[in-house]
């Protein structure tokens, strides 16, 4: 048998080999797996612990919390608060950050976190997860203020997720490649069970909620038309469509076998930029998807270079395969230059 090669070896080889991350981020990431694996025990437990259901409150975007989204937001919090490496955090869940209180050693990162992702699917024990992401508190900036985060994708240090199906399974990126660990529940542990994972540059696979179909932007409209009319059409072959209704799930898809995900801006809320979250969701997973040679764009540019404007910022989503991201963003380029 080959050797396993856990979470620990391989960020220490990332640390000491090839100089990509200091200490300290090694030690956050390390705080961050192992509050996954306290969150992926409540999932487990689903109706045997109480955690399924409404937990009577809403976020500050206006949306219905679930048990367990409050649940992770509160093992994420106390597991980083006390690990030294960091001096505040973010998260979908809370209204404003949230500064490692004086009495804990302070740290020189910042950590946002989508603590449950894939809400609507906890209850009927479809797959979901946790995103996160960790930015460097800017140089020189005394105490840490909301303008602390506000910084485009471009400059994470780290981002990941873990994501609670059939197995859990931790996603990550340190700015060399993505790594996917499985936790192995017997030992405890995170192994390494897939290397610089690579994204299929073509696919026949695509990502998006249907039911929007009539609120959608046109060039939204023609690419799934072309897609839909298969050999026939335009694009000479059929594809498959795939909807989870949770972030993490499919984007393990695509990270596994390629496809393309859209969660694009729609007419339902011609002011909104998008459902999804640009700190917590849309930037995470575009460093991610990049690292894996796919691209991420708000289907015009690049997320990763998106400047942003508020923490709890939202962003049209067009994520997976290189060659059909660049189709799907010429389109929208085309019809509004
Ligand atoms: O229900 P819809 O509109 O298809 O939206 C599904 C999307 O919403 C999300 O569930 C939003 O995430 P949260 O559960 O963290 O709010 C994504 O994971 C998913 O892609
Ligand atoms: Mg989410
Ligand atoms: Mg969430």
């Amino acid at each position: 048998m080959s050797q396993r090669v856990s979470l620990t070896q391989y960020l220490v080889e990332q640390q000491r080999l090839h100089g990509h991350i200091p200490s300290q981020l090694r030690l956050l990431i390390e705080v961050v797996a192992r509050a996954c694996k306290r969150i992926a025990i409540s999932v487990n437990k689903g109706a045997l612990g109480d955690v399924l259901g409404t937990a009577g409150s809403e976020n500050v975007q206006g949306e219905v919390q679930k048990k367990l989204d409050i649940i992770a937001n509160e093992v994420l919090i106390e597991a980083n608060e006390w690990g030294g490496h960091l001096a505040a955090m973010a998260s979908e869940e809370m209204e404003s950050i949230h500064l490692v209180p004086n009495r804990f050693p302070q740290g020189e990162y910042l950590l946002m976190f989508d603590p449950l992702d894939g809400s609507s699917n906890i209850d009927v024990n479809v797959s979901i997860g946790t995103i996160f992401s960790v930015l460097k508190k800017p140089e020189g900036s005394k105490g840490v203020s909301e303008d602390d985060f506000l910084q485009a994708g471009s400059a994470q240090a780290a981002a990941g997720y873990c994501v609670y199906g059939p197995q859990t399974t931790l996603v990550l990126t340190v700015g060399d490649g993505v790594a996917m660990f499985t936790l192995d529940r017997e030992q405890g542990s995170w192994v390494l069970t897939a290397d610089d994972v690579k994204i299929p540059e073509e696919t026949k696979e695509f990502a998006i909620n249907m039911s929007n179909m009539r609120h959608w932007d046109e060039p939204v409209k023609r690419y799934i038309d072309e897609c839909l009319a298969g050999e026939d059409g335009p694009r000479g072959k059929n594809f498959n469509m795939r909807w989870i209704a949770s972030m993490v799930a499919d984007v393990h898809r695509i990270l596994t076998r390629g496809g393309v995900f859209l969660y694009p801006w729609d007419k339902r809320e011609p002011k909104k930029a998008g459902k999804l979250r640009l700190m917590y969701e849309a930037n995470p997973m575009a460093f991610l998807v990049e690292q894996a040679g796919g691209a991420a764009t708000n289907a015009r540019e690049r997320i990763l270079d998106l400047q942003p404007t508020q923490l709890h910022e939202r962003v049209s989503v067009v994520l997976g395969s290189k060659k059909e991201v660049e189709r799907i963003t010429a389109y929208h380029l085309e019809a509004k230059p």
